[in-house]
């Protein structure tokens, strides 16, 4: 079977407010989105790697691989103006039969663990994604009032997220509606349940700046 990693970072990082994009951003001396790449290709399923970012972009990666010296093997393909266009172009790049990771490239820890278990758990199930639940208590927000949610039946959903091409493509073939967050919402709309494989807690989303602090601190240890 053939694999491929899809890393989206084409976003702006809006949330994070940083004046370089929050992609590129120094985790320990190395870029976020070098951190994520290594661990794919650390990984013993050994993803094909796509790289999704904005065409304006791209010149400026190549300078920052040659700065660093980073040399894994990747492509590269524009992003587009929401995370579920740069997921389409990804995907409609890929045309041999495989299974495919798709990846916040702001996930930067990860672990090759769980991306060899989102891959062996799709190949089973034809998808599963990473999540976790809640330890916070969880309430619902409706017509302005609140109500409790029961937590053990909450999950809080990361990625990796893998699929088997065929289901992608298909689902991504469907118009854009604000409801997709994220890929499960996309194949789930197509008709599929969805899978969950256990995340981990250190794989956080850089989205605020104190989440970078704590990527360095939860990197440290
Ligand atoms: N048009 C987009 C939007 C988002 N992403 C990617 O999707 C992941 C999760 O998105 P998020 O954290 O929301 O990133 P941003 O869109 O950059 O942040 P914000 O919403 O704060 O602007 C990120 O790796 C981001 O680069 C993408 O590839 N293309
Ligand atoms: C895909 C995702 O990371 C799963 O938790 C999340 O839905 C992305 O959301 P964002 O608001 O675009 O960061």
């Amino acid at each position: 079977m053939k694999y491929y990693a899809v890393i989206v970072a084409g976003g702006s990082g809006n949330r994070m407010q940083t004046e370089t994009p929050k992609q590129f951003l120094l985790l320990k001396n190395l870029p976020v989105l070098m951190h994520t790449i290594k661990a794919f290709a650390q990984s013993d399923t050994q993803p094909k790697i796509i790289v999704v970012l904005h065409e304006n972009q791209h010149k400026y990666w190549a300078r920052l691989c040659e700065e660093f010296n980073f040399n894994i093997p990747h492509t590269l393909i524009a992003g587009g103006t929401e995370r579920f266009y740069s997921v389409k172009n990804a995907v409609e790049s890929i045309k041999e039969e495989s299974f495919v990771a798709i990846h916040d490239a702001v996930r930067p820890l990860v672990s090759t663990v769980l991306i060899d278990n989102c891959f062996r758990s799709a190949e089973m199930q034809g998808n599963a994604i990473a999540a976790v639940q809640s330890s916070d208590s969880v309430r619902m927000l409706k017509n302005g009032k609140t109500s409790a949610l029961k937590r053990d039946e909450i999950y809080l959903v990361q990625t990796p997220q893998t699929f088997s091409l065929e289901i992608l493509k298909k689902a991504y073939k469907q118009d854009f509606t604000t409801h997709f967050t994220d890929d499960a919402s996309v194949v789930e709309a197509d008709g599929y349940e969805i899978n969950i494989v256990e995340g981990e807690r250190n794989n956080i989303k850089i989205t605020y700046p104190i989440d970078l602090e704590l990527a360095e601190l939860l990197l440290k240890n």
